[in-house]
Protein backbone atom coordinates (compact mmCIF):
# COMPACT_ATOMS: atom_id res chain seq x y z
CA UNK A 1 0.00 0.00 0.00
CA UNK A 2 2.33 1.99 0.71
CA UNK A 3 4.81 1.64 -2.45
CA UNK A 4 1.20 1.74 -4.35
CA UNK A 5 0.82 5.67 -2.65
CA UNK A 6 4.50 6.70 -3.86
CA UNK A 7 4.50 5.37 -7.15
CA UNK A 8 1.31 7.32 -7.69
CA UNK A 9 3.05 10.67 -6.01
CA UNK A 10 5.68 10.20 -8.35
CA UNK A 11 3.28 9.77 -11.53
CA UNK A 12 1.57 12.81 -10.85
CA UNK A 13 4.66 14.47 -11.40
CA UNK A 14 4.33 13.47 -15.25
CA UNK A 15 0.77 15.09 -15.63
CA UNK A 16 -0.03 16.60 -18.87
CA UNK A 17 -2.12 19.62 -17.70
CA UNK A 18 -1.67 22.98 -20.02
CA UNK A 19 -5.77 23.50 -19.19
CA UNK A 20 -6.45 22.74 -15.83
CA UNK A 21 -3.30 22.75 -14.18
CA UNK A 22 -4.81 19.95 -11.77
CA UNK A 23 -2.03 17.03 -11.79
CA UNK A 24 -3.17 13.60 -10.97
CA UNK A 25 -1.37 10.27 -10.15
CA UNK A 26 -2.52 6.62 -9.83
CA UNK A 27 -0.70 3.48 -9.04
CA UNK A 28 -2.63 0.39 -9.94
CA UNK A 29 -1.61 -3.53 -8.68
CA UNK A 30 -2.52 -6.75 -10.64
CA UNK A 31 -2.61 -10.38 -9.51
CA UNK A 32 0.96 -10.65 -10.82
CA UNK A 33 1.88 -7.79 -8.52
CA UNK A 34 3.87 -5.81 -10.64
CA UNK A 35 2.47 -1.93 -10.56
CA UNK A 36 1.43 -0.03 -13.40
CA UNK A 37 1.60 4.50 -13.08
CA UNK A 38 -0.75 6.74 -15.05
CA UNK A 39 -1.02 10.35 -14.98
CA UNK A 40 -4.14 13.20 -16.16
CA UNK A 41 -3.11 14.03 -20.10
CA UNK A 42 -5.44 16.81 -21.48
CA UNK A 43 -6.17 17.99 -25.05
CA UNK A 44 -6.78 21.34 -26.82
CA UNK A 45 -10.16 19.53 -27.10
CA UNK A 46 -10.98 19.64 -23.62
CA UNK A 47 -12.98 16.08 -24.19
CA UNK A 48 -10.72 13.61 -25.14
CA UNK A 49 -8.88 14.68 -21.54
CA UNK A 50 -8.11 11.12 -19.56
CA UNK A 51 -7.57 10.78 -16.57
CA UNK A 52 -4.58 9.04 -14.42
CA UNK A 53 -6.18 5.72 -13.17
CA UNK A 54 -7.59 5.11 -16.41
CA UNK A 55 -4.27 5.94 -17.76
CA UNK A 56 -2.56 3.42 -14.95
CA UNK A 57 -5.50 0.48 -15.62
CA UNK A 58 -5.06 1.12 -19.47
CA UNK A 59 -1.30 0.41 -19.34
CA UNK A 60 -1.79 -2.78 -17.10
CA UNK A 61 -4.40 -3.81 -19.53
CA UNK A 62 -2.34 -3.55 -22.17
CA UNK A 63 1.10 -5.34 -20.89
CA UNK A 64 -1.75 -8.00 -20.34
CA UNK A 65 -2.40 -7.40 -16.61
CA UNK A 66 -6.41 -7.75 -16.97
CA UNK A 67 -6.97 -9.37 -12.98
CA UNK A 68 -6.52 -6.22 -11.14
CA UNK A 69 -6.89 -5.33 -7.16
CA UNK A 70 -5.70 -2.36 -5.67
CA UNK A 71 -5.32 1.51 -7.21
CA UNK A 72 -4.48 4.39 -5.25
CA UNK A 73 -5.26 8.00 -6.71
CA UNK A 74 -3.53 11.18 -5.69
CA UNK A 75 -3.50 15.00 -6.37
CA UNK A 76 -3.43 18.08 -4.50
CA UNK A 77 -6.89 18.46 -3.00
CA UNK A 78 -8.11 19.35 0.67
CA UNK A 79 -9.08 16.10 0.91
CA UNK A 80 -8.18 12.33 -0.41
CA UNK A 81 -9.28 12.91 -3.89
CA UNK A 82 -12.22 11.10 -5.61
CA UNK A 83 -12.55 9.27 -9.18
CA UNK A 84 -14.82 10.47 -11.35
CA UNK A 85 -17.53 8.07 -12.79
CA UNK A 86 -16.02 6.84 -15.93
CA UNK A 87 -12.90 5.45 -13.85
CA UNK A 88 -15.30 4.26 -11.23
CA UNK A 89 -16.90 1.84 -14.15
CA UNK A 90 -13.79 0.96 -15.53
CA UNK A 91 -12.14 0.07 -12.33
CA UNK A 92 -15.28 -2.39 -12.21
CA UNK A 93 -14.71 -4.05 -15.24
CA UNK A 94 -11.23 -4.82 -13.82
CA UNK A 95 -11.76 -6.29 -11.06
CA UNK A 96 -10.34 -3.23 -8.52
CA UNK A 97 -11.51 -4.27 -5.24
CA UNK A 98 -9.90 -1.68 -3.09
CA UNK A 99 -9.28 2.07 -4.11
CA UNK A 100 -7.13 4.22 -1.97
CA UNK A 101 -7.81 8.07 -2.27
CA UNK A 102 -4.93 10.09 -1.08
CA UNK A 103 -3.76 14.11 -1.37
CA UNK A 104 -0.11 15.55 -0.82
CA UNK A 105 -0.56 16.11 2.67
CA UNK A 106 -0.56 12.69 3.47
CA UNK A 107 -4.07 12.89 3.61
CA UNK A 108 -5.34 8.57 3.13
CA UNK A 109 -8.87 7.15 2.84
CA UNK A 110 -9.18 3.28 1.78
CA UNK A 111 -12.73 2.90 0.02
CA UNK A 112 -14.28 -0.23 -1.87
CA UNK A 113 -15.61 -0.49 -5.26
CA UNK A 114 -19.12 -0.99 -3.74
CA UNK A 115 -18.82 2.00 -1.80
CA UNK A 116 -17.35 4.04 -4.85
CA UNK A 117 -19.81 2.23 -7.55
CA UNK A 118 -22.65 0.55 -5.84
CA UNK A 119 -24.78 -1.31 -8.52
CA UNK A 120 -22.76 -1.04 -11.30
CA UNK A 121 -22.83 -2.47 -14.68
CA UNK A 122 -21.60 -5.82 -15.04
CA UNK A 123 -19.65 -7.46 -18.07
CA UNK A 124 -22.19 -9.16 -20.59
CA UNK A 125 -21.53 -12.34 -19.54
CA UNK A 126 -23.15 -11.63 -16.05
CA UNK A 127 -26.45 -11.56 -17.60
CA UNK A 128 -26.34 -14.69 -19.87
CA UNK A 129 -27.09 -16.89 -16.93
CA UNK A 130 -30.38 -15.04 -15.58
CA UNK A 131 -33.18 -13.49 -17.29
CA UNK A 132 -32.08 -10.28 -17.41
CA UNK A 133 -31.29 -10.19 -21.26
CA UNK A 134 -32.29 -12.19 -24.21
O1 LIG B 1 -9.95 11.52 -10.20
C1 LIG B 1 -9.63 12.32 -11.10
C2 LIG B 1 -10.26 13.55 -11.28
C3 LIG B 1 -9.84 14.38 -12.29
N1 LIG B 1 -8.81 14.00 -13.10
C4 LIG B 1 -8.30 14.90 -14.14
C5 LIG B 1 -9.14 15.14 -15.36
C6 LIG B 1 -8.64 16.50 -15.81
O2 LIG B 1 -7.42 16.36 -16.51
C7 LIG B 1 -8.32 17.22 -14.51
C8 LIG B 1 -9.40 18.17 -14.05
O3 LIG B 1 -10.62 17.53 -13.94
O4 LIG B 1 -8.13 16.19 -13.55
C9 LIG B 1 -8.17 12.80 -12.93
O5 LIG B 1 -7.20 12.49 -13.62
N2 LIG B 1 -8.62 11.98 -11.94
ZN1 LIG C 1 -11.66 9.76 -14.17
Amino acid sequence: MEELGKAAVKAREQAYVPYSKFKVGAAVQGKSGQIFTGCNIENASYGLSNCAERTAIFKAVSAGETELTTIAVVADTPGPVSPCGACRQVMAEFGISQIILMNLKGDRRLVTMDELLPFSFAKVDFYKDGDNNE
